[in-house]
């Protein structure tokens, strides 16, 4: 028999937990639907957990800059704590009890099964042991089922015990040896955190460089700095084939180079796979990458598309940012539709790589008539201070016909913090004028920005 409700929400990570939430709180009477946890990824294998990560290596890096600027230290790593601290304080091991009663005390209902629908308005929930519940939306399905770890067809990979970011997350210790194929920001983040644990790293990246969605200059510091730091590097190379024995993983190139590892970490992006949400009974196409949605997140009549699976920009911050769009679309309100000019974006490697709006180069394929400044952070009066560990730059692309900001890139000690006064301008279309002639305090990282300005041309 179906059940009836205002609205389904297929997917409870960030994006889907947030639309039901809001619209419980509103008073509807809302059904959520998560196969895993509700959380989703961000919590439990993503960002906090692996920023947990990032946060005990980079004591690790400050530690092992002692020597030259402060005495005398001795650094030993130990995975431990932070293997726990992901186990209690972030996942509270895998468990998501607090967030379903919160949830239910809020008056959703929550359904632990695989979602999918079942023409518009419905949507079958099948469980683990195959057991079924049908649900009928009076308003509307919210389709909000993130995205999930891509696997190349590298011949011999299938099989083999390798790694996705769920795994490495779940490590209860660093290992001897990895190696990452894929050098965008899963790999970077987990290649330079547990280098800094003691693991032997190679990085293996199909395009020529590091980050390749990025900057070339920003991927040129953060090559630099991972190399540095001992992580062995191959760009311009692909996995070719995989093989594992005893215990060793061995990754042939396809320029014949082996690399060999006790842990492979497959980080080469993240797929969306419509089929298994039943789209076609929709209308809507099953092999399409994403589900595509309007200003509104409308993918169809009464159909709401959130989060990853949108292609938008595959980050929590977008996802909320959706969530509250295609909130007030259900519940009738009005206000800004999806604008995605000024999204930011931060890799959390050292130096913190953030971007906002467009890359010089994505700005003149649009034609733009565009103008680059750029400026040292090492050169600036607070990176020459900070000195170990300053390595950085501030990049603007502006478009010169309306002399504001479209894109600009913030590299640093705190590349991701310094980013916000720039997503600010790119948001705001604010001056270039203006920008060149505010105060910019002394002496910040961010006074780096009024020396890129300076230097448009
Ligand atoms: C290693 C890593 C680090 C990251 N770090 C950051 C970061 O620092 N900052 C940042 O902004 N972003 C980061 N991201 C990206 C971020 O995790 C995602 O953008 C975010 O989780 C997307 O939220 P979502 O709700 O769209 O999807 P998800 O978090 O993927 O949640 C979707 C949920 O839907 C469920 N689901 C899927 N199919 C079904 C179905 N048919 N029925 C029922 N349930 C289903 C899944 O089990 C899942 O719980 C990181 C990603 C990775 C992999
Ligand atoms: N700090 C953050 O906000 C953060 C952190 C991690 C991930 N994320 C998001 O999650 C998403 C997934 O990240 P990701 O790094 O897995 O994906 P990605 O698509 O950004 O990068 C994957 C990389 O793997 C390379 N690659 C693909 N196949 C390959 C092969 N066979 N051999 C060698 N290299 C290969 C690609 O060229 C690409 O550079 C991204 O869109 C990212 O923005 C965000």
């Amino acid at each position: 028999m179906t059940q009836s409700c205002d609205v389904i929400i297929v997917g409870m990570g960030p994006a889907g937990e947030r639309v039901a939430g809001e619209l419980a709180a509103a008073g509807m009477d809302v059904v959520g639907v998560e196969a895993r946890l509700l959380g989703g990824e961000c919590p439990y294998w993503a960002c906090v957990p692996t920023k947990m990560m990032v946060r005990a290596a980079g004591l690790l890096a400050e530690g092992r800059r002692i020597p030259a600027m402060a005495g005398s230290a001795e650094v030993r790593a130990d995975f431990a704590p932070v293997a726990a601290r992901i186990r209690k304080e972030a996942t509270h091991d895998w468990d998501d009890t607090a967030a379903v009663e919160r949830f239910t005390a809020a008056g959703g209902r929550f359904v632990r099964s695989h979602g999918r629908l079942d023409g518009p308005g419905r949507v079958l929930a099948t469980d683990e042991t195959g057991g079924k519940q049908e649900f009928g939306a009076r308003l509307g399905v919210v389709l909000a089922t993130g995205s999930a770890p891509r696997v190349p067809p590298v011949p011999g990979l299938a099989g083999t015990p390798f790694w996705t970011n769920r795994e490495a997350v779940e490590a209860q210790e660093a290992p001897a040896s990895m190696i990452v194929m894929g050098g965008g920001p899963v790999g970077v983040e987990f290649a330079q955190a547990f280098a800094r644990f003691g693991t032997d790293v190679t990085v293996v990246e199909g395009r020529d460089r590091l980050l390749p969605g990025e900057e070339p200059e920003s991927s040129r510091l953060v090559e630099e700095a991972l190399r540095a730091e001992g992580v062995a590097l191959h760009t311009g190379s692909r996995a070719g084939g995989v093989a594992h024995d005893d215990g060793v993983f061995t990754v042939t190139l396809d320029n014949g180079t082996e690399l060999t590892a006790g842990c492979l970490l497959v980080a080469t992006g993240r797929a969306v796979d419509l089929a298994a949400l039943g789209v076609e009974s929709v209308g809507l196409d099953p092999e399409a990458t994403t589900l595509a949605v309007d200003e509104r997140m409308l993918a169809a009549p009464a159909l709401w598309g959130v989060g990853d699976i949108t292609g938008k920009g595959p980050f929590t911050h977008v996802a909320m940012y959706q969530a509250d769009i295609a909130v007030r679309g259900i519940l009738g309100g009005d206000g800004p539709v999806a604008d995605y000019r000024a999204l930011p974006h931060v890799t959390f490697t050292d130096p913190e790589v953030g971007s906002v709006g467009l890359t010089e180069q994505a700005a003149r394929d649009r034609g733009l008539t565009v103008r680059t400044g750029t400026a040292d952070v090492s050169a600036a009066a607070r990176g020459w201070i900070h000195q170990e560990g300053n390595r950085g730059l501030i990049k603007v692309v502006e478009d010169a016909d309306r002399g504001v900001l479209v894109g600009a890139t913030s590299v640093g000690p705190a590349g991701g913090e310094v980013l916000y006064g720039l997503a600010v301008a790119v948001q705001g279309e604010v001056p270039v004028d203006t920008l060149r002639s505010m105060i910019y305090a002394y002496p910040t990282f961010h006074r780096a920005v009024e020396t890129a300005l300076a230097d448009l041309s």
